[in-house]
């Protein structure tokens, strides 16, 4: 049997980093998607390996199931519904058994994460039983656009919907519906591979990867919002490759350095997000409100851009785009962890119009 999910990636409109610490966030999903497949042998494939299919790197990996019981041994659980951290110990078990494989290469060395998180989540949930999970991305990995929490949310949703827990209903065309209950399950194991891949997640990503849309997040709490006016973002990939765990573990490092500095940096990011969380679901029911709406976000965000600054998550190849979509008094922001990866450009709805009288 063979089953497959799909999870988004994700923007953030204003809040990152601040929102480890406490504060409001804005995210929203984009179409962009993760995949999962996950199959189980028959009987007369005498098959007893768990296999893991990296597609876009074309990375095999294959573990004798034995081999991950050995090496676990009763540090491994299997409670599908009961989402359990992995220790740091355990961690390090796991990784050596992805280093075992001896098949990454020394430039895709962040990818030993995923497939750590993979092997966590894959044991908790179907123990030490052989299959074979394929996995494919349209995301570009460690851009900021959350391809890591796409990756927890699609391979928790394919675990879970073979695991003995699930309870879901068939809905047409064979497509299973996740309820409440289960999305909730699903989300939870997800932020469990986000703490392997980003050592100290908010949870933002993985929440916003499991329900969609519009999201405005602050301590484990989401708040859906709706928009009754569409809002366009150009996403800048500026190709500079970072590390979401390295570039989070940095603002801890400057917030222990400078306390009551940061604090006041953080309390700013938590008024400037819920204020655009207000104005995107204000009602624009004219040309003039709409483009005063997009004034007041493009100020907010250029606010949030400075306060990203001062955590020292900004980079050159950001600043670039910054200063280059300014020339066309268009407003950026970086988004995700920053330090090279994606910027945001908000594109005003009257832009040819306004520019051009
Ligand atoms: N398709 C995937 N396969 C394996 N690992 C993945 C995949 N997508 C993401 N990851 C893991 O997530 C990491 C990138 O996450 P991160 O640094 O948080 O950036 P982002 O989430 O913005 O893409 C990768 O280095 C890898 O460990
Ligand atoms: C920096 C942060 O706010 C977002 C990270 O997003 P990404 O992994 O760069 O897509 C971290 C988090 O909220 O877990
Ligand atoms: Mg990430």
């Amino acid at each position: 049997m063979e089953v497959r999910a799909r999870a988004p990636g994700k923007i953030i409109l204003s809040g990152e980093h601040a929102v480890v610490h406490g504060s409001t966030a804005v995210a929203a999903s984009i179409d962009l998607h993760t995949y999962v497949s996950l199959t189980f042998p028959t009987n007369s494939d005498n098959d007893d390996k768990l296999w893991l299919h990296l597609d876009d790197m074309a990375l095999h990996f294959s573990w004798p199931v034995g081999r991950i019981k050995e090496a676990l041994s009763e540090k491994g659980s299997h409670a599908p519904s009961s989402p359990k951290s992995c220790s740091a110990e355990t961690i390090n078990i796991l990784a050596a058994l992805v280093e075992e494989q001896n098949v990454i290469p020394e430039a895709n060395i962040t990818i030993g994460a995923g497939v750590t998180a993979f092997l966590w989540l894959y044991t908790c949930i179907h123990g030490y039983k052989p299959a074979m999970v394929v996995v494919a991305s349209e995301l570009p990995l460690g851009s900021g656009l959350g391809s890591s929490a796409a990756f927890s949310v699609s391979l928790a949703a394919a675990l879970l919907a073979l695991s003995d827990s699930a309870n879901l209903d068939s809905t047409q065309q064979g497509w299973l519906s996740f309820g409440e209950k289960e999305l909730e399950l699903v989300n939870k194991w997800a932020f469990e591979g986000e703490k392997i891949i980003h050592g100290k997640p908010s949870g933002i990503d993985n929440t916003v990867s499991t329900y969609g849309n519009m999201i405005k997040f602050n301590s484990g709490e989401l708040t859906r919002l709706k928009s009754n006016t569409p809002i366009k973002m150009l996403i800048t990939n500026t190709n500079v490759g970072r590390n979401t765990k390295a570039l989070v573990a940095g603002v801890s490092e400057r917030t222990v350095r400078h306390p009551t500095a940061m604090e006041a940096v953080f309390k700013a990011v938590d008024s400037i997000s819920n204020e655009v969380a207000t104005i995107i679901q204000s009602p624009a029911h004219d040309d003039i409100a709409a483009t005063e709406k997009e004034d007041k976000l493009e100020e907010l965000m250029e606010m949030n851009q400075g306060l990203l600054q001062c955590m020292g998550v900004s980079h050159a190849s950001i600043e670039t785009v910054l200063r280059t979509t300014l020339k066309y008094k268009l407003a950026s922001k970086l988004t995700g962890a920053g330090g090279g990866g994606c910027v945001l450009t908000l594109l005003p709805t009257q832009l040819f119009q306004i520019r051009k009288s």
